[in-house]
């Protein structure tokens, strides 16, 4: 297993061992004693799965309160995977942190609590998987625009427009974001 640091500390690259053999393979997504050891100390009490087309763009979402961290990763196809700092007395405010997260990499992303999450489906379709750490609170969560030029994501290159929902489409820009609506780095 490998971990990759980067640039937002709290957010890690994680490259679980693959064991192959004749038959496949074989991975541990999740062990909770060697994930706390590498920094992801969460008490995962959900697990999610969701199935995208190619340009589907889901997020960017956070939930506060109940944040929730993101343990997240792809079992079929890939996706830009992104997490942006959104605890509003962050030294990384505002910055994210991209990562190509596909079937074949098999790399998990770990996305603590306090930031925004979304992805793109850069493949014909991909199945997402993700386990949370706190339980889907929708009253609580809401929407920053996937685009908001302050963010300034690079996301990849379509043949299409994005597919959104409603809600995504209609998502406000974070500087509009009131800071109480917002996490906090320093608790
Ligand atoms: C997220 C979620 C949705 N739902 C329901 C609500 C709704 O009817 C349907 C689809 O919900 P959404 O449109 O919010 O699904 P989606 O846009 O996939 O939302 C997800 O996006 C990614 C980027 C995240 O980070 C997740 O935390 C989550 O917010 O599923 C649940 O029952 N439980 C859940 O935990």
């Amino acid at each position: 297993m490998n971990v990759i640091s980067t640039a937002i500390p709290d957010v890690l690259i994680i490259e679980p061992q693959v064991y192959g053999d004749e038959r496949g393979f074989f991975i541990e997504t999740w062990q909770q004693e060697r994930y706390a050891a590498l920094g992801v100390d969460a008490d995962f009490v959900q697990d999610n799965q969701s199935y995208s087309k190619y340009g589907v763009l889901r997020g960017l979402h956070v939930q506060h309160p109940f944040a929730q961290g993101k343990l997240v990763s792809v079992i079929h196809g890939e996706v830009f995977d992104v997490a942006v700092d959104v605890r509003y007395d962050s030294p990384f405010f505002g910055q994210w942190i991209g990562c190509l997260l596909t079937a074949q990499n098999k790399r998990q992303l770990w996305i603590p609590k306090g930031f925004a999450h979304g992805y793109l489906v850069t493949s014909v379709d991909a199945l997402f998987t993700y386990k949370c750490s706190d339980y889907y609170h929708p009253e609580t969560q809401f929407a920053i625009r996937w685009n908001d030029p302050a963010i300034g994501i690079a996301w990849p290159q379509l043949t299409i427009a994005p597919t959104l929902s409603i809600k995504d489409a209609q998502a406000a820009l974070l500087a509009d974001v009131s800071p109480d609506q917002l996490p906090v780095y320093s608790t």
